[in-house]
């Protein structure tokens, strides 16, 4: 019997991208979906829909236990409010989720295969049942240097991170472009005239930037075009971001580490003004000296998407930037060089598609896992 699986958030953001992924991957072959909506239920479900062509009401428990696999983009909320419900009407099919809320439970496996089959498949060996999607700074950082944690050599990392527009959603990264526009336009004209003084072009823009309207920086609260935010997600009332706390704590559970075993990895996460790639560059130090060669074959041979960019101004002024690596699977990491702290410790720089292997990769990739055991 075919598998039925529940779309929810399929035409969200994170879900377009996952829709779109898994009509590449020819993953709707295998299965007979069935679509659900929070806000137009009885509606006509995607092309993809099969047999079952009207939206299901994402709220309707009864809808949603008869699917074998349900997979959710529709955001933390949902979750929250819905699957209590569905799991305590008894509900046991396999919930796979891109939102955050799930992800510290202890019977939640945060999923990120290729670095973490063996956790994804002892999960699964004990009846493990929820599948939830790591944060997308701390996903595209391990699919780039996973390798170095993998062999046991990391003491400790920091990571200074460059997080796009896309991580705060399809709102945030209009507003930006927005106030790109309205920040050329305001000078427009100086900017055509070759004889302008730049001065007095900054003068302006720094003045329009200080003066956008509420409406204009309603997502961002505050300036994102020509600025940066060195703030993201809640504030812990510890001096660390929510998104700074998640780069520990996600990383040494995805890597299966417990209390005891956990890897330091501290740092400062900033929104910069990218459309959908999230930046980061990286401070390891090392339990011993280990050749730059050695660690550059490791990363090279981790997993069939990391690409190695030699760490000089040509390579990485065409590999290693948002714009090279926006909607592509590939996780560039360049800039590798021992620093001056001392042998053991060594930088990196890595970019990867936030949307892609930060979102909704990692779950048709799941999904994959389930339909093949
Ligand atoms: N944005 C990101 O970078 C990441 C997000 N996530 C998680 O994924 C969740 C979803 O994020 P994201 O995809 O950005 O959210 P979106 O706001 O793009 O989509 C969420 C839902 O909003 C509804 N919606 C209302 N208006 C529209 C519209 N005009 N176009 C499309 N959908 C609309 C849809 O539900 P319906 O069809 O039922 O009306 C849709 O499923 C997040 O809350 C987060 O938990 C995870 C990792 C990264
Ligand atoms: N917080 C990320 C987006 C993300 O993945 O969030 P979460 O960890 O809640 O899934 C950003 O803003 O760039």
């Amino acid at each position: 019997m075919t598998t039925l699986v529940g779309l929810v958030g399929w035409r969200g953001m994170v879900g377009s991208v996952l829709m779109e992924r898994m009509t590449a991957e020819r993953d709707f072959d295998l299965i007979e979906p069935l679509f659900f909506s929070t806000s137009n239920a009885g509606g006509a479900a995607p092309a993809q829909a099969k047999n079952e062509k009207t939206l299901q009401n994402a709220f309707d428990i009864e809808q949603l236990k008869r699917c074998d696999i349900i997979i959710t983009a529709q955001g933390g909320d949902y979750t929250t409010e819905v699957f209590p419900k569905l799991r305590a009407a008894g509900w046991a099919g396999h919930w796979i989720d891109a939102a955050s809320t799930l992800r510290m439970a202890d019977d939640a496996v945060i999923i990120l295969d290729p670095v973490n089959r063996p956790v994804i498949d002892k999960a699964l060996g004990s009846g493990g049942r929820n599948w939830i999607g790591g944060n997308c700074t701390v996903s595209c950082m391990l699919m780039g240097v996973g390798a170095l944690y993998k062999a046991g050599l990391v003491e400790w990392m920091s990571t200074q991170t460059y997080q796009a527009a896309s991580g705060g959603g399809a709102q945030h990264m209009r507003e930006l472009l927005t106030q790109y526009g309205t920040l050329n336009a305001s000078v427009k004209s100086l900017l055509d005239d070759p004889k302008s003084a730049i001065l007095e072009i900054d003068r302006q823009v720094i003045a329009k930037q200080r003066s956008l309207s509420a409406e204009e920086t309603a997502n961002f609260g505050v300036p994102l075009g020509g600025s940066l935010i060195p703030w993201i997600d809640r504030d812990l009332g510890n001096g660390q971001s929510k998104e700074e706390w998640k780069g520990m704590a996600e990383t040494n559970k995805i890597l299966g580490n417990g209390s005891a075993q956990a890897i330091p990895v501290d740092g400062f996460c900033v929104r910069v003004g990218a459309m959908r790639c999230h930046s980061q560059a990286l401070t390891f130090k090392l339990k011993k000296d280990v050749p730059l060669a050695d660690i550059e074959a490791m990363i090279r041979a981790d997993n069939e998407w990391v690409q190695y960019v030699p760490n000089t101004r040509e390579d990485t002024l065409k590999h290693l930037t948002p714009v090279a690596v926006t909607g592509t699977m590939t996780i560039p990491v360049g800039r590798l060089r021992k620093l001056a702290m001392g042998p053991e410790y060594v930088g990196a720089f890595t970019v990867g598609d936030q949307l892609l292997w930060g979102a909704a990769e990692p779950l048709r990739r799941m999904l994959r896992i389930l339909l093949e055991r």
